[in-house]
């Protein structure tokens, strides 16, 4: 699967050993960065381009990490066309793809170890949207919202 994934400072380590663990089980991986470790980085100026290149790329999924992973759901939330999910277990990974059809999974490195942030990687991989109607029903309202705002191409 084609993988966009970006981070600041606060989960480095840990989006390098996902970069790693990812390729070695075969997906095909974008790292958006950041590509150096800045403490004074900031993370819109990697997760929006990593957000942008999973509406770019329609079938490919996102992986953005910061200290907590709220303000690179927020920032990845911004791109129109993204439902990003921050998750702290794999069951809330597992139900971001089954309900949301999330397109972008949102970790905390500073939350959870890299074993559980790979065992979430995992899990929002392999899980595919359920495809239920009243899910599907809500994901629609969302995107009308989305399409109807000012700026917003229909
Ligand atoms: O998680 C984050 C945003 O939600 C950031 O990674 C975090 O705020 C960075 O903190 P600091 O600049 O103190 O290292």
């Amino acid at each position: 699967m084609r993988v966009h994934i970006a981070t600041d400072h606060a989960a480095f380590e840990e989006k390098k050993a996902l970069v790693e663990r990812l390729q070695q089980a075969g997906h095909d991986v974008v790292d958006h960065g950041a590509h150096e470790y800045d403490a004074e980085d900031d993370y819109p100026d990697f997760i929006i381009p990593c957000a942008e290149a999973v509406v770019g790329e329609p079938g490919s999924l996102g992986i953005v990490l910061g200290g907590s992973g709220n303000g690179e759901q927020i920032a990845a939330n911004k791109v129109t066309g993204v439902r990003a999910a921050l998750a702290y277990n794999t069951e809330l990974a597992k139900l971001s793809r089954e309900h949301n059809n999330a397109n972008v999974l949102s970790l905390g490195g500073r939350m959870n170890s890299i074993d559980e942030c790979w065992a979430m990687v995992e899990v929002f991989l392999a899980t595919e949207f359920a495809g239920v109607a009243r899910h599907q029903r809500r994901i629609d309202k969302m995107a009308a919202y989305e399409a109807s705002r000012p700026g917003q191409a229909s």
